[in-house]
């Protein structure tokens, strides 16, 4: 059989993030609005700050603001409580991102719980998770997993009824939004975790495997249906062959997957692309809503806007 069409998340992404630039130029132009992301980052952790930094600048090529709050590590729970307040308070500001892991002495769901949720660019806070579950208009739809849809629409079709999609992996974050968004699809459900008995078995099944463990290539290519559309979206730093340098892998084994897959997302390239093209898209949307204006297609995904 010949090898799986490889997803090329980068090159959709870039479409993407084209596609908001000229939203956020139509929005200037029809209400004199400027989408802008207020940023917070806790501490020093060397990969949070690659990901804020590449944030930043996609911010500015879209042509948007970035506001971007940096703090020590030591600062204390109600500084940033009240760093958010005044986050929800500004008009300037239409989507806040606390940039996670939090240090250990802050309480993550309380923070996040302090966004108000028409602001919320991640979807985190549990009113969207809630409105996402419902099916309810105005949920900002957490970016990885939207960002998954865009990729399986894209190689599928918009039209995913009837298929049986496996997600491993059931975090608030990325494995139970997934899920939301398929079932919303019409796909038939199947969600995965550390306690599933035979997991290559359930896996094996699915005509869309999408993957979120961060297990370093646990899925193997024979837990991989032939012709399955796999959504790989571990992001794992390992040792690279070279002493002292590392490499980014998945959680499914490329070299085997791609083999037996239908069309498979590499890492890098595939998924963590999309995650920042759709944290613009949150926040061009979240501008668009604030102003009464309409809210772009994609950031809907089918749901009631
Ligand atoms: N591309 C991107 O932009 C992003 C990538 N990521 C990456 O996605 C991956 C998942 O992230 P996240 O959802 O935050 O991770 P979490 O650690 O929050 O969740 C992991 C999930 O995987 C399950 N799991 C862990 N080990 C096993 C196992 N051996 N067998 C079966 N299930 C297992 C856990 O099960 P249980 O609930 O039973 O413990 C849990 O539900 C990570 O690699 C992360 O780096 C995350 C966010 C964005
Ligand atoms: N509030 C919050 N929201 C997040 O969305 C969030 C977060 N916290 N904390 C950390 C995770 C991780 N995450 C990624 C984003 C982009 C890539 C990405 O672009 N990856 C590139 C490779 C980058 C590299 O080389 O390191 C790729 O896969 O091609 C990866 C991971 C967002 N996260």
């Amino acid at each position: 059989m010949a090898d799986a069409k490889i997803i090329d998340g980068k090159a959709f992404a870039a479409g993407l993030r084209a596609r908001v630039a000229d939203g956020v130029a139509a929005l200037k132009a029809s209400h004199g609005v400027t989408p802008g992301l207020a940023v917070v980052l806790v501490g020093e952790d060397p990969a949070s700050q690659v990901y804020v930094r590449s944030k930043e600048r996609a911010l500015v090529e879209l042509g948007m603001n970035s506001f971007d709050h940096h703090r020590a590590a030591d600062m204390a729970e109600s500084e940033l409580l009240a760093l958010i307040d005044h986050l929800n308070a500004d008009p300037a500001v239409h989507g806040i991102l606390v940039q996670l892991p939090l240090p250990g002495h802050i309480d993550s769901q309380k923070v996040l719980a302090r966004i108000v949720p028409e602001k919320d660019a991640d979807g985190f806070h549990v009113v969207n998770a809630g409105l996402l579950a419902t099916g309810q208009p105005g949920a900002i739809v957490p970016c990885t997993p939207l960002g998954s849809l865009l990729l399986i629409r894209d190689t599928l079709g918009r039209d995913l009824k009837g298929k049986r999609a496996l997600v491993l992996g059931r975090s608030n974050i990325v494995g139970k939004p997934m899920a939301q968004l398929l079932l919303q699809a019409d796909c038939t459900v199947t969600m995965a975790h550390s306690r599933t008995v035979d997991l290559p078995g359930e896996c094996r099944r699915a005509d869309i495997l999408v993957a979120a463990v961060g297990r370093p290539e646990m899925v193997r290519g024979d837990w991989i249906k032939p012709g399955a559309t796999v959504i790989d979206v571990g992001i794992n730093r390992v040792p690279a062959a070279e002493a002292g340098k590392s490499r980014l892998v998945g959680d499914v084994a490329f070299d085997e997957a791609v083999k037996v897959a239908g069309a498979i997302t590499p890492v890098p390239g595939g998924v963590g692309p999309m995650t920042i093209a759709c944290l613009m898209l949150n926040t061009l949307a979240a501008a668009c809503r604030a102003a009464g204006a309409p809210v772009p297609e994609e950031a809907a995904q089918g749901m009631a806007r």
